[in-house]
């Protein structure tokens, strides 16, 4: 039932990001506070993700993708789920505290205020809700850079926070193909985005291209090198095919594990 109301793959990931934005900023290797900076953006994504689900219990009823979450369902209070919640953002904000001072658990707090307070009502009203909503999911990265001694305004994980923005709409509208039914043309909430017909939309794939030509920028600006940059375009030139010969369900695999694979790679970079 936790799994389910705290959507842990997705607080997981977020904390992946949190590591590749350590992991880019060179030389520091203080690997407690990568840590800690990991489990605090983590924790707040989890607890971000049980208050909206207290925040959208009547729309998660509605949906065939979301209808068996814990509030739906009648497992849990929404007093419950809001003591949990609760308890998790707090210990994430204690968490980045800890791990890189109050500019790391300032950025926190307001990614998750951007996700309950802006993109959660908005999305309701508005498909830009989710440009919107992914400016909060770039800034784990940016929090990781912080912790690691960086400056928030550096280009360099500007280009990183830049690559995790652009990737967040075609990983949802692949989601929302996916459930479809749940994104009726007329839906009174979560309006439908372009790109959810029969087949791919072309602003899918020249969502897709920006994402890739961002991608590419990580080794043409200098922040991958060696063997790691030689091999780096071979992620995003794979969804290429993926995208060509409509093979979504596999685009979707791959798509989701972009962070996760960008991740390893500044990981093999930075020596690890
Ligand atoms: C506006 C931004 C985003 C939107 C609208 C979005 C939307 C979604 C939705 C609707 C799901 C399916 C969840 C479910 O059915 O329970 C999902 C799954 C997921 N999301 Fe996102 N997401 C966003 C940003 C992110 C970010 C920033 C990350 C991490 C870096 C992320 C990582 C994941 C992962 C790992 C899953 C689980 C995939 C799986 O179950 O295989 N998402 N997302
Ligand atoms: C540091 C920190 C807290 C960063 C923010 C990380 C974070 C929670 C990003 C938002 C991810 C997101 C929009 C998920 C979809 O929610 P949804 O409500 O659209 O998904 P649903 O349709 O499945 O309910």
């Amino acid at each position: 039932m936790l799994v389910r109301l705290l959507r842990v793959r997705l607080a997981v990931m977020n904390g992946v990001a949190t590591m590749a934005g350590y992991l880019l900023f060179p030389g520091n290797r203080e690997m407690v506070a990568a840590w800690l900076a990991c489990c605090g953006v983590g924790l707040l994504a989890a607890g971000g993700s049980a208050l909206n689900q207290v925040m959208e219990r009547d729309l998660d009823r509605l949906m065939e993708r979301t209808r068996l979450r814990p509030l739906p369902q009648g497992e849990l209070s929404v007093a419950a789920a809001t003591g949990i919640a609760a308890v998790l953002v707090s210990a994430g904000i204690m968490l980045l505290l800890k791990a890189g001072g109050v500019l790391p658990a300032v950025l926190g707090s307001a990614a998750l205020v951007w996700y309950l307070g802006v993109y959660t009502p908005l999305k309701r009203r508005t498909g830009l809700a989710l440009p919107i909503g992914a400016l909060c999911g770039a800034v784990p990265p940016l929090i990781g850079w912080c912790v690691a001694g960086g400056s928030p305004g550096d280009p360099r994980i500007m280009v990183l926070s830049g690559v995790l923005f652009l990737w967040q709409m075609p990983h949802f509208w692949l989601v929302q193909r996916r459930h479809r039914q749940d994104y009726p043309a007329d839906a009174a909430f979560l309006p439908s985005l372009p790109g959810n017909g029969e087949q791919l939309s072309p602003l899918f794939g020249l969502w897709l291209l920006a994402l890739l030509a961002a991608a590419l920028l990580l080794p043409a600006f200098g922040l991958l090198n060696g063997p790691a940059a030689l091999c780096y375009p071979i992620l995003p030139l794979v969804l290429i095919p993926l995208v060509l010969l409509r093979r979504e369900r596999a685009l979707r695999g791959v798509l989701n594990l972009f962070p996760l694979l960008l991740t390893m790679t500044i990981l093999w970079e930075a020596g690890f």
